[in-house]
Parts: structure tokens; sequence; C-alpha cells
């Protein structure tokens, strides 16, 4: 790596003169923090200063004493920056260089200001979930949303009953775990297995005889002492058959009879054997829709639907996303042993974002953002871009009859009518300080709405006249 590279890496400004204060090298930081907009090299600090285009320098005072000096410094573009100025003697003792780090502090009391915020953010979250009364939480299981509260409510009874339960839902809503609560409700628990049949996994060709069983001989190739089927391992316990609505329909004829008659018959066998087990189905098809298309038999969809259970959508109850998140971040937190939290415009996204893959995916989100975090801040740039874009604002500049017609969502309207007024202020005011006073604003939360609204600070100032 050359030593240009090197210090066009590094995210502090770079500055270095020889022992007259001529400028010999910068780095790029350097002038993103200054917003200085000439060409520098060769020039003498003390011409910047002369020019105004610095108020103090750091460099000179190292010339002067031959010390390591620190100054805050407020450069054109703003900013107000901690400037360290390094002395490099040679052999004999003699000044040749002078070294200015120089660090942002506008970005650092923005980073401090947005730990402070979320910390006290995560607070008034715990607060606010108090104040809507206990989200139902348990090691398995958190919900919100008032229907999904009152079908966790009834669990007790459906576990109880012993009734066929057809649950319906989009993939990764959580039938899977609710078909097992199911189970750890009824007596079943404590005799039986909770055994998963998921029949969209198994190859129709196959699926008689695993979930039957077969007896010895029964097909070439068949073991000899033959095999019990995953039925046979639910005896006394629950059978939860995932994604029913793939189940072959010469396999449905034979579900049905185990429904009705409590006995299965193994694949090639003679006798029927009595079996215990209580069926859990679920489907994320429309099953009423099946049977009309003559895909699914009546009778078996009758028999299966004793106790339907519907389990929305996330989109559909956005409450929910809230708290799960904060119960993924937990166990997550726990379980790679990291301290995280997330900055309230992250949380926004991922309330605003439509999750067609539910609650799993929000789980598998949550546990890569906690994974791959490198500070205690989730912030809305770590999130997966389709996330990050669900919540972005309507940018509107001139506002044309078009725009002044058309209903956009309210945040947007305040995002696009808060960009304007910055974007005015900067132009009037010019240097951050000024501007932030125009607005009736402190400088760091200006500078936090610039970051989040896109506005370029270096961009505005330059194109002022
Ligand atoms: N309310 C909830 N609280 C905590 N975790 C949940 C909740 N709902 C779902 N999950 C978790 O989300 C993941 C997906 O849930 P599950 O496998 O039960 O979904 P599914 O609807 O059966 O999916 P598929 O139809 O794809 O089989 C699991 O890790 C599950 O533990």
């Amino acid at each position: 790596m050359t030593f240009r590279a090197m210090i066009s890496s590094i995210s502090d400004g770079i500055y270095i003169t020889d022992s007259q204060g001529d400028c010999l090298a910068h780095n790029e930081a350097f002038l993103r923090i200054t917003g200085i907009p000439i060409n520098i090299l060769g020039r003498n600090v003390s011409t910047l200063i002369d020019d105004n285009l610095i108020s103090d320098s750091a460099t000179i005072e190292v010339i002067r004493s031959g010390q390591r000096t620190s100054k805050i410094i407020i450069y054109p573009s703003g900013c107000e920056a901690l400037v360290t100025g390094n002395p490099v003697f040679d052999k004999d003792g003699k000044l040749i260089n002078v070294v200015c780090e120089v660090r942002d502090l506008s970005e650092l009391n923005t980073l401090k200001d947005e730990l402070k915020r979320s910390k006290q953010l995560n607070k008034q979250y715990r607060e606010i979930l108090k104040n809507y009364g206990p989200a139902v939480s348990t090691e398995v299981v958190t919900v919100r949303d008032p229907k999904m509260q009152s079908m966790l409510d009834a669990l007790p009874r459906i576990g109880d009953s012993d009734a066929t339960v057809l649950i319906n839902g989009e993939s990764g809503v959580g039938k899977g775990l609710i078909a097992s609560l199911i189970h750890e409700h009824s007596s079943r628990s404590t005799k039986g297995k909770f055994i998963k049949v998921d029949c969209s996994a198994i190859p129709s060709s196959l699926m008689e005889s695993e979930l039957f069983g077969y007896e010895g001989g029964a097909f070439t190739g068949a073991k000899r002492e033959g095999k019990p089927g995953l039925l046979d391992q639910a005896n006394h316990g629950t059978a939860f058959m995932d994604e029913i609505g793939e189940l072959p329909l010469f396999l449905q004829v034979k579900l049905l009879s185990v429904l009705q008659d409590h006995k299965i018959l193994r694949v090639g066998g003679t006798t029927p054997r009595s079996m215990d087990i209580r069926f859990v189905c679920a489907t994320n098809r429309d099953l009423e829709k099946m049977v009309d298309e003559g895909t699914f038999r009546k009778d078996l969809y009758y028999r299966l639907n004793v106790i339907p259970v519907g389990i929305p959508p996330l989109r559909e109850r956005k409450e929910d996303i809230f708290v799960l998140t904060l119960s993924f971040l937990d166990k997550f937190c726990k379980k790679y042993h990291r301290n995280l939290s997330f900055v309230p415009e992250a949380m926004d996204c991922l309330y605003e974002y439509s999750w067609p893959g539910n609650v799993r995916e929000l789980e598998n989100v949550v546990e890569r953002l906690v994974v791959l975090s490198q500070t205690g801040l989730i912030e809305k740039a770590d999130l997966p871009e389709k996330i990050r874009q669900a919540s972005e604002v309507v940018v509107l500049t001139v506002p044309s009859s078009e725009n002044n017609r058309k209903v956009i969502p309210l945040r947007a309207a305040v995002a696009a009518t808060e960009r304007q007024w910055i974007e005015r202020a900067f132009q009037q005011n010019k240097q951050l300080g000024p501007t932030a006073q125009a607005l009736g604003i402190d400088i760091s939360t200006l500078l936090r709405k610039c970051k989040r609204l896109g506005i370029r600070r270096t961009a505005t100032l330059a194109e002022m006249p």
C-alpha cells in the first residue's frame, strides 16, 4: 500500500506541511470535513487564514512551540473539528514536518446524540409496551396484536379439546409454533410426541409408506421386518400435518379413514392397527377453493376444519413487528453476547416494510443484524436495501400542480417540507450555526436531519452564489 493510499483510507482528515507551514499533502477526508474549495497543495497555512478559509491553525502553533497542539476549529463547511498538530523532528531534533489530524466533532456529537436518543427511545419503547398492557411473551412466543392475543388465550381450551385443528396462514407466520403450543397445552404432551409431517417435502411416491409405514416385503427394496410410519410415532401424541394442501388425493382418502376410524393400515398390510392421534393440520393454500376445483376432498376438508385457526400475516398486525423485533434482539444479543439497540429510524423502516416472509423473515433479519453489527447501534444504513427502501421518503422539490393535488403519506409530506426549509435556510445563512439558529434547532439536530433527508451540506453550500 502506498503512503497516499494509506492516508486516503483514513476517515479523519490528515494535513501535512513542511517546517514552514507549506502544505505537502492531505487526504480526501480533509477536504470533505473542511469544505475548503481550492487547491491548497504548496500553499502556506498562514495564507489560508488571510483568505478566511480557516479561523485558526494548529500547524502555526506547532511550528511556534515545537509541541503537539490541539485546537477546535470551525471550517467553511460549518464543521466543528478537533485538530491535533504533531511535530515531526529529524535525528538532530530539527522540525521537518507538521502532521495534523482533523476529527469532525459534529459527526461525533451526532453519534453521541443518536446513542443518547436511542437509549431514551429504548426506555420509551418499554414504557409504551407497559402502557399498552403486557405483550404476551414467553420463551417461545411474543404477540401484541389483539387478535393474536385472543388466539393465544384460546390455546389451553383448544389444547384440551382433542378436536382436529386447521391452521391457515402465509409461510412464516408461526403455524408450526402454534401447532406445537396446542400440543404443549394438551394432556398428550405427557403421553406422546409432537410429530411434524411436512407434506410438501416428501415425494408423493414415498408418502404413503412414510406416513403409514409398511409391512415386510411390501415392495421391492422394503425392509424385511417392515417399518413403522411417521403416524405410528405420533401415537398418543399429536401429528402436525404441515402443508396439508399438498397431500395427493389418494392419500386424502386414507387420511380421512384414519380420522374416522382411528386405525392405520400399513402398506402391504391386511390388519389395521388402532391409533390414538390428535391431528393439527396447516396450510397456506385456500383449501375451500381447492375443494371447488376438485383437488382437495370436501369430506376431508370438513373433517379437518373442526377448529379453524387463522394467523394473519405480519403486515396486518404491525403492532407485533415492534415487540417481536425487541424479543428477537434480546434473544440474539444473549446468544451472541452483544449489547445492541435500534435507532428509531431503523425501527421505523422495520415497521414500514411489508414482511412477505413474515415472522421468519423478521427473525432472520434481526439475527443477521446482531451478528454483523460493528457498533452498539443498528442504524437504517445497516438494514437490507429492500427494507430501507420501504420507508424511503418521497422528496418533493418544486411543488408542481400535480404534486399539490396528490395526497402523499403524511410522513413523506413532513419530510419534503423539512427538506425545503432546511435547504432554504442553508442558502440564506451559509454557515451551519446560523442555519440551525434560523431554524430554531441545535446543530446536532440539524446535522441529523440533513443525514436523514439526504441533504449534502457541501453540495448545498457549493450551489450557493
Ligand atoms: N409470535 C411469535 N413469537 C416468537 N417467534 C415466532 C412467532 N411467530 C413465529 N415465530 C418464529 O418464526 C419462525 C417461523 O415460524 P413457523 O415455522 O412456525 O412458521 P410457519 O407458518 O409454520 O412457516 P411455514 O409455513 O413456512 O412452515 C420460527 O422460528 C418461529 O419460532
